[in-house]
């Protein structure tokens, strides 16, 4: 039925209910006002499909389509609704009004649809926090998962830290987690006490999405445990925290080039405004913008200050172009409630397929009394369940072991199984944990694994205070690897800063399960280098660690192997040319870094 004043409108949809085949109804701004049977089963089936490819949520935009001009009268409108909420209704979803907009013809209604949290499973959203050192990004943590605002001198933060140190000198030291969960309606489950591994059960079994925050330190001190966190925890997004009245200043733009160079999409919060004068506050902000405007950054700026702003900048974040920014005050709560918003739409970027083969990258060991070796880390493809037989690896010498998964746990809350995308922590059978290193993986035992000592990789020198060349040693990152590895051959002589060039690695202690395509950085010290592994050579040679009266066998020689790639490469093409094409690691001297 459509009951509407405007008649011609109405004869407009009749006219169009008529002509147009089934399927084309369900485009038509009236879809939802009196669907028959037939096209309440077909709106079903198109809601059913948007939340799947969703992950449980899509945004449903009432009164639009089908090329008339946009917008319901009132009653219509009530009908959508209506109906909308029964078909969400029937999938065990439920409705939420994002935004409403007023056009010619009535109303435009946006509506966050979002399942309900089912036990065991909910949607897991990772947000690395980074910025400088008492930008608040503790604090704001706090306020968020713990819903107590500040009091300006770190009363919120206390609540996050873990480390006796940290609480005394108020500083992060190490990679902290904390979640802050919505329900199907977008409602915030955290309640204002203590999480105890109890609350985070009750949290995660009420949510129907999860966001972890990977808290980072902001000190300079830290930044091996940072670089650790932003490759090794996967994060979807980056949130850099910037004090309105200190402004860019200290890790602000390493943090920022860091998460570009790992191509982790990144958005602005700008605390403390409740203390800033405004033409402090307005100088950071001019600043900001041309930053990140600036060749080295090319991202677009958008400043949030509406719920408007909040749904277009939320549910176009996925690309790494926009970058919304919020200025917020942890004390007074100042466009906090923007912020929560935003938070709630947004979704993740790294999803499960189908048919993947599994793959779960290891951050961390522990041995829990009554339990056994417990390891923590995140399912990168694939699924896994408990009993699944898997190979970890690789050990010292390449090796691959079976294991089996005794139990699975995500955010303390025991589950039977873990998808691509999720950090969870897996009980194994039979094995120790001076077995395990940081940095393994467990992976489908058809997928036929390797430990790698060389790969090749095209870099891009974002800092060094001379020049860099063959047998320079560094810490590679790479996932939850950390290793020293050294240059065993360069495209070029040497490299200085922003100098680009492909340089052959080789790690120093251990062969690593690494794969084409990976991000990694290079740094020790004030040295850093970002890039992206272009080739593995399974075929190389593993040092020789036999018993030394053993003479027969020939010793892996560090300087032999250099000299022999070096004239391998001579033979064949001179040097290996790099590319003159751009990069897909960006520049940041353009940001100073
Ligand atoms: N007035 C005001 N003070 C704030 C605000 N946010 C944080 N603070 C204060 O700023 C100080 C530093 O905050 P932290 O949260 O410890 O900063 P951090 O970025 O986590 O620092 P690290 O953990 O060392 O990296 C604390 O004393 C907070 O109380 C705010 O919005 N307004």
């Amino acid at each position: 039925m459509i009951n509407c004043d405007d008649q011609d409108v109405a004869d407009q949809a009749l006219d169009l209910f008529a002509e147009q085949a089934d399927v084309s109804e369900e485009n038509s701004k009236y879809a939802l006002v009196g669907p028959s049977d037939e096209q309440y089963e077909q709106l079903l089936e198109i809601l059913k499909n948007r939340l799947e490819d969703g992950l449980g949520e899509c945004v449903y935009e009432v009164g639009i389509g089908d090329g008339i001009p946009d917008g319901l009268c009132e009653e219509d409108m009530a009908a959508s609704h209506a109906t909308l909420q029964s078909l969400a209704e029937s999938i065990n979803a439920d409705l939420s009004l994002l935004r409403e907009k007023q056009v010619e013809e009535g109303k435009v209604v946006e509506y966050l649809v979002r399942h309900r949290p089912t036990e065991e499973d909910f949607t897991e959203v990772r947000v690395a926090v980074i910025g400088n050192v008492d930008a608040g990004k503790s604090t704001l943590l706090g306020v968020l998962t713990h819903g107590e605002l500040d009091n300006g001198r770190g009363f919120a933060r206390t609540k996050l830290f873990r480390h006796k140190h940290e609480q005394e000198t108020g500083r992060t030291s190490s990679v902290g987690n904390d979640i802050l969960g919505f329900d199907s309606k977008g409602g915030i489950v955290n309640q204002a006490d203590a999480h105890s591994s109890q609350d985070w059960k009750k949290i995660c079994s009420q949510s129907s999405k999860v966001i972890t925050f990977i808290d980072l330190a902001g000190h300079e001190k830290y930044l091996k445990t940072t670089i650790f966190g932003m490759t090794g925890h996967l994060p979807d997004f980056g949130m850099l925290m910037i004090g309105a009245n200190a402004g860019i200043i200290g890790m602000t733009k390493e943090h920022l080039g860091l998460s570009l160079a790992l191509g982790v999409p990144v958005y602005v919060v700008v605390t403390k405004i409740d203390m800033c004068p405004p033409n402090v506050l307005e100088e950071t902000m001019k600043l900001l913008m041309k930053i990140l405007k600036s060749p080295g950054c090319r991202k677009i700026p958008l400043l949030v200050s509406n719920q408007d702003d909040v749904v277009v900048s939320a549910t176009n974040f996925t690309s790494e172009r926009i970058c919304p920014i919020f200025q917020i005050s942890n004390v007074t709560g100042q466009n906090m409630d923007l912020l929560k918003s935003f938070l709630n739409l947004l979704s993740v970027r790294n999803n499960y397929k189908e048919g993947d083969i599994a793959e779960f990258q290891i951050d961390d060991t522990y041995s829990v009394p009554g339990v056994g070796t417990v390891i923590s880390g995140t399912c990168m493809r694939g699924l896994i369940k408990t009993n699944d037989s898997l190979l970890m690896g690789p050990d010292s010498l390449g090796i691959f072991k079976h294991i089996v998964v005794k139990s699975i746990h995500r955010k303390r809350l025991p589950v039977k199984e873990v998808k691509a995308g999720q950090s969870s922590s897996f009980a194994l059978k039979k094995i120790k944990r001076g077995e395990i290193r940081k940095g393994m993986v467990l992976v489908s035992p058809n997928s036929n694994p390797q430990g790698i000592w060389e790969f090749e990789s095209e870099i891009r020198v974002l800092h060094h205070p001379t020049t860099i060349s063959v047998k320079y040693q560094a810490m590679v990152h790479t996932g939850s690897i950390r290793q020293t590895a050294s240059i065993i051959t360069m495209s070029v002589q040497h490299m200085r800063t922003g100098d680009k060039a492909i340089c052959r690695f080789r790690f120093i202690k251990n062969p690593e399960y690494i794969k084409e395509g990976a991000r990694m950085v290079f740094r020790e010290g004030r040295t850093k280098a970002v890039g992206n592994i272009i080739k593995v050579f399974p075929d190389a040679p593993a040092p020789y660690r036999g018993n030394k009266r053993d003479k027969m066998k020939p010793k892996y020689n560090a300087r032999r192997r250099i000299k022999s790639l070096n004239d391998k490469s001579d033979s064949e093409s001179n040097v290996i040319n790099v590319p003159s094409t751009t990069s897909t690691t960006p520049s940041v001297e353009s940001t100073g870094t």
